[in-house]
């Protein structure tokens, strides 16, 4: 196979942290990109796409590994490349005809040249008469379109997008896709190659080539396949377009399995780098997973969770945690991109709050090593105490010092739902309350770790 324009070789990326630790953001990963294919990067928030974007765009140095541009080190290398950015970018105080030549500017090129190649751009993306407005007198999709013709008028080689619809309205952010879709089919732009992070399933589905899928914590590729199968304009209803939208769903919400690929041609096997003690607990309220179960009841005990974002008009990337602390406590399971209530899940949901509280304490102690190791630690002291300070040394060796704080956090409340302790924020210090009988039994029954 030809070299590839960019390849990743083993890059990984630390983040240093105020205490000594480094954070890994990414674990070692090899990915290339190739003539001629639109790849689209997915993942859970805080998994390292834009991240990795950046490293690929040789816009921050990896801190192991390389990157390499058709064969050379990426930093020596004269690579040609832009990126459209969600937020736009734009610079106020200019034009749009002069926000689209500031690129060619700082390339040096000569005043007409330069105007010539921006009208030109600007005529394809439909700016035409637009080019004395400033930024603020556009829509939001009319200023994306001048990301668009700023990162085009370089004529790119690779062209980098880091969510470039999710700031719009579904029907711009549709229109804008398709357009960019005809440019590059039709080869009126000259770029070779598409790397896409999104958020959005469907999108990575209607555009790439080949899709990847991140896990977190650190990032490591779950899945990196091709769709070459679907023909284009995709159709969102045919089922081969479903089947892959959901083996998705199913990598997403499934961070400890490895769903089966859609029998589709090419899927190139799977790769699951990572090791951790701690599972990271997903940051959702008891009163949420409950509040979801009671949905999932009504929904007949099962129900496809693209539906229930959809009905609830949720995010999907709100309602995973949901779903994903509701599977860990074995309340819920996913199977074929559908949640399925547990006979556990369905006695919680329909229990009065005492009963609920102790099916929660039983799922927690059984499913939450972090809890676990609360209760036995604050039952092994004749105080009855012990500093948070203890818990927080052990997960900053596997989180950022940000996400320490936030599984504390999210432990906290639900040991407190779950009566397993009590936490004492001025002295931060967990305290057992002296009647936790109920609790103490359970965790004396609790299994080995
Ligand atoms: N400069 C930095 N210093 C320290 N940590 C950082 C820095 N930049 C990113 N991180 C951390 O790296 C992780 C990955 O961040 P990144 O923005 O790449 O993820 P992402 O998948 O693009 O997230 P999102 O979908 O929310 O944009 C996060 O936990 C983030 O907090």
């Amino acid at each position: 196979m030809a070299e590839p324009i960019i390849r990743a070789q083993q890059v990984e990326k630390y983040y240093a942290q105020p205490s000594e630790n480094r954070i890994q953001v990414i674990s070692p990963t090899d990915l290339s990109i190739q003539t001629g294919e639109i790849v689209a990067l997915l993942g859970p928030s805080g998994s390292g796409k834009s991240t990795l974007l950046r490293m690929l765009a040789g816009l921050s140095r990896p801190s192991g590994g390389e990157v390499y541009w058709h064969g050379a080190p990426i930093e020596t290398a004269k690579i040609n490349v832009s990126i459209v950015f969600q937020s736009f970018a734009l610079f106020p105080w200019l034009t749009v005809m002069e926000n689209v030549e500031a690129p060619l500017k700082a390339r040096g090129m000569a005043a007409t040249e330069r105007r010539e190649r921006s009208e030109k751009i600007l005529d394809t993306v439909g700016l035409d008469g637009f080019e004395a407005a400033f930024p603020k007198e556009l829509s939001g999709g009319m200023r994306q379109r001048v990301g668009f013709a700023r990162a085009l008028v370089v004529e790119p080689e690779v062209l980098f997008m880091d969510e470039p619809f999710s700031a719009l309205d579904v029907l711009t952010a549709e229109n804008l896709r398709s357009e960019l879709l005809e440019l590059w089919q039709k080869k009126t732009i000259p770029t070779q190659a598409i790397f896409l992070v999104t958020h959005n399933i469907e999108e990575a589905v209607l555009l790439a080539d080949r899709i990847i899928v991140l896990g977190r914590n650190p990032g490591h590729v779950r899945t990196d396949f091709r769709v070459a199968t679907l023909a284009h304009p995709r159709d969102r209803k045919a089922p081969a377009f479903t089947q892959i939208v959901d083996y998705i769903y199913k990598v997403l919400t499934r961070p400890d399995v490895m769903p089966d690929m859609p029998k589709l041609k090419a899927g190139r096997p799977v790769r699951d780098q990572r090791q951790m003690r701690y599972e990271m607990l997903p940051h959702a309220r008891p009163g949420g997973i409950a509040g979801l179960l009671e949905l999932a009841i009504d929904f007949g005990g099962r129900t496809d969770i693209y539906r229930l974002a959809d009905e609830l008009a949720f995010e999907i990337d709100d309602l995973l945690p949901i779903v994903d602390a509701a599977q860990l406590l074995g309340f819920l399971r996913v199977e074929e991109g559908d949640v399925v209530i547990t006979p556990t899940g369905r006695e919680f949901a329909e229990s009065e709050i005492l009963r609920q509280k102790e099916l929660f304490r039983e799922a927690a102690l059984e499913h939450v090593l972090l809890l676990r190791q609360i209760s036995r630690a604050l039952r092994s002291k004749s105080d009855r105490t012990v500093p948070e300070e203890f818990f927080l040394d052990m997960l900053d060796e596997q989180f950022s010092d940000e996400e320490t704080q936030r599984q504390l956090e999210t432990a906290i409340n639900w040991g407190r739902y779950a009566e397993l302790f009590d936490y004492d924020a001025s002295r931060r210090r967990f305290t057992l309350p002296e009647e936790e009988e109920t609790a103490k039994s359970v965790v004396e029954e609790g299994g080995a770790e």
